[in-house]
């Protein structure tokens, strides 16, 4: 990370007043954990708003955005900088070609990431979206085979065009839990989360609305239909992600290339062999040994 130019963190004053405050505190509650730098990885589908996810919380343009086309054709890295603190977002391409997950996006992502630690994972995706399905599921397991499981006790998930109408007869806060839980499941099942694990670590989600025309309340804050300041709200998350675990999750090339097929079961092959020697070996000489003694002779033997 020493090559990144590290920019101040100019979006910051961009945000309402009350909006600064949260944040500040935010940052204060970091640095009395000894946390002075954050590095967040954003991943999707593409054209779900990962980019402009990066930029609502930078306060400023700083990673292209597109309605038609993939605009992020690699991953970019964009650090800001505030009151000695530092805040890394990674924005990367979208995890889905042609209908399948694209490895080749998933490997240049790895090598991206390569001896940089993550502390927070967004795993970005629509609210307005009403299915859930296989492919959703594939592609959280491709991130928990890239980077191991552990990667998502810094997951959070973010839904995006919050400012939504909900369907007939369900309340905005209904509409979003059912979505919510819907995702949440695919991620647990992709993610590979046993029981206990979902009841010890369960997922944040948040939901989050980018575009211009997104309600805002009398502190002139960013506002969902049900009234969150959605942007300190994503932050406040993002911190607790941070404070709840002790470190990041550093990618390095043992992570990325996964366990050594080689070596696999390898410690087995002892066991193995005296299971063999005693159970079929032995047996087997008893059995001949039996058949020999008990062989009729021919006369002239
Ligand atoms: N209404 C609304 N539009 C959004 C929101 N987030 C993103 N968009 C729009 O959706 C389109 C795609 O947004 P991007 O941020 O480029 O999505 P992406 O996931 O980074 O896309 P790729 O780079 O292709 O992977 C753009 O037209 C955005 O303006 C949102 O919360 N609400």
């Amino acid at each position: 990370m020493a090559s990144q130019v590290i920019r101040e963190w100019v979006g910051f004053q961009q945000f309402p007043s009350a909006t600064q405050s949260k944040l500040i505190e935010l940052i204060r509650k970091l640095k009395q954990e000894s946390v002075s730098t954050v590095t967040i990885l954003v991943m999707g589908k593409g054209g779900v708003g990962k980019s402009s996810t990066v930029n609502s919380i930078l306060g400023e343009r700083a990673v292209a955005v597109s309605a038609f086309q993939s605009e992020t054709p690699r991953p970019v890295m964009v650090s800001r900088s505030w009151a000695e603190f530092t805040l890394n977002i990674i924005d990367t391409p979208g995890l889905v070609e042609g209908g399948y997950v694209n490895d080749q996006a998933l490997d240049l992502i790895k090598r991206f990431l390569l001896n940089k630690t993550i502390d927070v994972l967004l795993y970005v995706d629509r609210l307005d979206t009403y299915r859930v399905d296989n492919l959703d599921r594939q592609i959280v397991k491709a991130i928990t085979d890239s980077f191991g499981k552990e990667i998502w006790r810094r997951g959070l998930v973010v839904l995006t065009h919050a400012q939504v109408s909900p369907p007939d007869g369900l309340s905005y806060d209904e509409f979003t839990s059912r979505r919510s839980e819907a995702l949440l499941k695919i991620v647990r099942l992709g993610a590979r989360m046993k029981k206990q694990e979902i009841k010890a670590a369960s997922i944040p989600l948040v939901c989050v609305e980018n575009s211009g025309r997104c309600n805002k309340n009398e502190l002139d804050e960013k506002i969902l239909p049900n009234g969150t300041a959605w942007i300190p709200s994503i932050l406040q998350t993002i911190t607790e992600v941070v404070v709840s675990q002790s470190k990041g999750i550093l990618i390095d090339q043992k992570l990325i290339e996964g366990p050594n097929p080689n070596t696999k079961g390898k410690l087995l092959i002892p066991l193995i062999a005296t299971f063999q020697y005693f159970f079929v070996v032995k047996r087997i000489q008893t059995w001949i040994k039996n058949d020999i003694s008990r062989e009729n002779r021919p006369s002239w033997a």
